[in-house]
């Protein structure tokens, strides 16, 4: 367990925290005494999270999509007006959709691509250049997904996953001279809010799935979080470039054909 003073203090802004597994992150990272700011692209669902999370600590928030440049420098200018730094950033906000490759069309492919690869590196990019370049310091935690051997029947976050793990490693190396440290979390399936965009024949799925993970169920949102606290702590000052697996062991033995197998029985 990390020590209730252990952020005491340090600027935090949680991509997508106003739901599922970026919300955790953010309480966390309160009740550890950071001050944070959660962004994402609904402004009346981000105001009503920002008012719980807000019971735990110091909290802003600001509407933001992360595939918008002009979004994510009018939030960097939030930040430097209101605490004049940042500390660490976590890239949680993204998403995709089910469905077979061949009938992903190009506007389905780019949406995903954009939001998960694309706003990323946006990201990364703005807030690097407004604070990390400059203070010679910095910690950035991307959330991914485990794709360790591909994603069938999500092929599109699986390309636009293992481009932000390859980002992180180029990354690693460039921004070293900075005193930037920068990794991955990788999480399975995880029971969050994220999981009930998935259609219900998908989510019947789910009870039979967990039984064929080697731990016998889906990641909780505090399971990423803590992977996600430890790579932001001093810790893990020694700790960049990697992209850390939360996954049960999924990625070592658990049949990843089993997704694109129900997306194929709906159109036979
Ligand atoms: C046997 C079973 C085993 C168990 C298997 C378990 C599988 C679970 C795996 C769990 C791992 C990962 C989990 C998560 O990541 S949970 C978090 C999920 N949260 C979300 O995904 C958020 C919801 N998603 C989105 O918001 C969108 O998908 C998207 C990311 C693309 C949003 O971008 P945008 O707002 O720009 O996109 P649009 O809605 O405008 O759509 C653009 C085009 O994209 C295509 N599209 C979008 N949605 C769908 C869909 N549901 N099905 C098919 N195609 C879709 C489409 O072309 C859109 O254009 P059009 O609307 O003009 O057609
Ligand atoms: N749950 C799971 O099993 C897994 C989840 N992940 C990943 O973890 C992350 C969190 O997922 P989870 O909490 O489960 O899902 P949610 O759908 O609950 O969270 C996604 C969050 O991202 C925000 N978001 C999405 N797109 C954008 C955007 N373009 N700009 C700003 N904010 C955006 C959403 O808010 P808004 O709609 O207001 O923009 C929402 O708060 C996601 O990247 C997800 O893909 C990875 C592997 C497994």
């Amino acid at each position: 367990m990390l020590k209730s003073d252990a952020f005491k203090d340090k600027i935090v802004l949680v991509t997508g925290g106003r739901s599922g597994i970026g919300f955790q992150i953010a309480k966390d990272f309160l009740q550890l005494g950071a001050n944070v700011i959660i962004c994402s692209r609904k402004e009346d669902k981000l105001k009503i999270a920002a008012e719980e999370l807000s019971t735990y600590g110091e909290l802003s928030y600001q509407a933001c999509d992360i595939r918008k440049t002009e979004d994510v420098q009018e939030l960097a200018q939030m930040i430097k007006e209101k605490y004049q730094r940042l500390d660490i950033l976590v890239n949680n906000a993204g998403g995709q959709f089910p469905a077979l490759a061949e009938y992903i069309s190009d506007k389905g492919w780019n949406a995903v691509i954009n939001n998960n690869l694309n706003g990323t590196f946006l990201m990364i990019r703005e807030m690097a250049n407004a604070f990390f370049i400059p203070q010679k310091q910095g910690v950035i935690v991307n959330i991914t997904a485990e794709v360790y051997r591909g994603f069938p029947g999500m092929a599109h976050t699986g390309a636009a996953r293992a481009g932000v793990e390859n980002l992180t490693k180029s990354l690693a190396m460039e921004w070293s001279d900075f005193n930037i440290r920068i990794n991955c979390v990788a999480p399975g399936i995880i029971e969050s809010s994220g999981l009930d965009n998935y259609p219900p024949q998908i989510q019947d799925m789910f009870e039979e799935a967990q039984k064929a993970i080697p731990l016998k169920r889906f990641g909780r949102v505090e399971d990423v979080s803590n992977a996600v606290l430890f790579l932001a702590s001093p810790m893990a000052a020694y700790v960049t470039g990697i992209s850390l697996i939360v996954d049960g062991a999924q990625h070592l033995g658990f049949d990843k054909m089993g997704l694109a197998r129900v997306l194929k029985s709906f159109i036979s």
